[in-house]
C-alpha cells in the first residue's frame, strides 16, 4: 500500500513564535544532518498519555484521547489516590482498548523540505496481560518502515512498577529488537504534577527515573556494561490544557522550561546519536529463529567431540589392546567357561532337584 501524501504541518502554525522558531531551528539541524523524514513510533501502556503527547508535538488533534483522566491527589490522600490511580488506570486501559480499536494510527506533516512521520499505538496491556493481539498489529503496521525515535511514554505521576511494566518492555523489545533501546527517548507524562508529602519535584522525578530506568534495562536485557550504548535519555511532557505557560505563551514545565521545544531538542539528539534508525523487516519481526540460536557452535561442539571423548576412547582402546588386557565381559564369560559354567550347573540341578 502507498504512504499516503503528507500534509503541510499547519499545526506548527499554532505554536507560539517563539516555540516556532525554535521547532524551525532544530528541523534545520537536522535537515544539516542529512536527515529530511523523521519517524517518531510512540509506545507504552494504555492511558499513559502517548496520543496526547502526537497531539502535543503536531500542533492537531490528530489522535483520539482517551475519555478518562486520572489526577494526583496532593497531600495527607496521596496513598489512597496512589490505590485510586492505578485502579481507574487499569479500567481505563480496558476502556479504552475496547472502543480505541487496536490498529496504529500514522500522521505525517510536511514543512519546509522536512517530513514528519508520526505513529501512535494502543496500549500494550488488556485485562492485566499483555495484548498479544495488539502486539501482532503493531508488528504488521511496522513492516517496511523505518523507525528514528521511539518514544517510550508513560506517567511520571505513577509510583508503583510491577512486573506489567517489565512485560510491556520485553515485547517491544522482541518485536523491534534491542537496538530500538539506542533510539529511545522515554518520555514522562503528566510533567505539572505536586509531588506527595512534601517531597522535593527533582528527587521525585529522579527517583520515578531511576525507578523506570531499571524496569526499561531489565526489560529490554541491558546489562551494566552496555548503559553507556543505551543512553535512554528523559524528557517531560505536560499534556493538560490547564498546563502552565511562560510570558510567550509556550507549555512549561514546573521549572520554567517550555517543554515541546525541549521535547523536539532531545528526539534531534537521539537522532545524532551515531545509533543507526530500525528498519522493520520480516526477519526483525520473526525475531531470533531458535533452530539457529546454536547452529555456530556444532563445529566447535564436533571438535571437542573428537579430541576429547572419540580420541580417548580409542587411545584407552589401543593401550588396552597392547597391554593384553580383556573387556569385563569377555573376562567374565572365560571365567565362566574355565570354572565349569556355573549357570548351566544351577540350571540342571534346578530341573533335577534328586541329581
Ligand atoms: N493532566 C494531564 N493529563 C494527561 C496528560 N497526558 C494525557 N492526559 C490525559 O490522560 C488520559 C489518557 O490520555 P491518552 O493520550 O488517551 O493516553 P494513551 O496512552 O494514548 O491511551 P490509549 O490510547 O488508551 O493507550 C486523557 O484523559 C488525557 O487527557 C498530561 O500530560 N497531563
Amino acid at each position: 500500500m502507498a504512504a499516503p501524501i503528507p500534509r503541510e504541518w499547519v499545526g506548527l502554525q499554532q505554536f507560539p513564535a517563539a516555540t516556532q522558531t525554535k521547532l524551525h531551528e532544530l528541523l534545520g539541524k537536522l535537515k544539516e544532518e542529512n536527515v529530511s523524514t523523521l519517524t517518531i513510533l510512540v509506545m507504552g501502556k494504555g492511558g499513559v498519555g502517548k496520543s496526547s503527547t502526537v497531539n502535543s508535538i503536531v500542533g492537531e488533534r490528530v489522535a483520539n484521547v482517551s475519555a478518562f483522566q486520572v489526577s494526583l491527589l496532593p497531600g495527607p490522600v496521596s496513598v489512597c489516590a496512589s490505590l485510586w490511580v492505578t485502579h481507574v488506570s487499569a479500567l481505563s486501559y480496558v476502556v479504552s482498548m475496547q472502543s480505541e480499536g487496536l490498529r496504529p494510527m500514522m500522521c505525517s506533516r510536511t514543512r519546509a523540505g522536512f517530513t514528519l512521520n508520526i505513529i501512535d499505538t494502543p496500549g500494550l496491556i488488556e485485562g492485566g496481560y499483555i495484548n498479544e493481539q495488539a502486539v501482532e498489529i503493531i508488528k504488521r503496521f511496522l513492516l517496511e518502515k523505518t523507525i528514528d525515535v521511539l518514544l517510550y511514554v508513560d506517567r511520571l505521576d505513577t509510583y508503583r512498577m510491577d512486573t506489567l511494566d517489565e512485560q510491556v518492555i520485553r515485547a517491544i523489545t522482541n518485536s523491534l529488537g534491542k537496538a530500538i533501546w539506542r533510539r529511545t527517548l522515554v518520555v514522562l507524562t503528566h510533567a505539572q504534577l505536586s509531588p506527595p508529602d512534601g517531597i522535593d519535584y527533582n528527587d521525585f522525578l529522579a527517583r520515578r527515573s531511576e525507578s523506570l530506568l531499571r524496569y526499561i534495562r531489565s526489560g529490554a536485557g541491558i546489562g551494566k556494561r552496555e548503559y553507556a550504548d543505551f543512553p535512554l535519555p528523559i524528557a517531560l511532557a505536560e499534556n493538560s490544557g490547564r498546563c502552565k505557560t511562560n510570558e510567550n505563551g509556550a507549555k512549561i514545565l514546573p521549572d520554567g522550561t517550555p517543554w515541546i521545544p525541549n521535547l523536539m531538542k532531545e528526539i534531534t539528539i537521539v537522532v545524532s546519536n551515531g545509533s543507526k534508525s530500525i528498519h522493520v523487516d520480516q526477519k526483525l519481526i520473526d525475531g531470533p529463529n531458535p533452530n539457529n540460536r546454536w547452529k555456530k557452535y556444532i563445529p566447535l561442539i564436533l571438535a571437542v567431540q573428537y579430541f576429547f571423548v572419540v580420541k580417548g576412547i580409542r587411545r584407552a582402546i589401543h593401550s588396552d589392546i597392547s597391554n593384553g588386557k580383556l573387556d569385563d565381559w569377555e573376562q567374565r564369560y572365560r571365567d565362566l567357561v574355565g570354572s565349569g559354567n556355573p549357570v548351566d550347573q544351577k540350571v540342571s540341578s534346578s530341573r533335577n532337584p534328586k541329581a
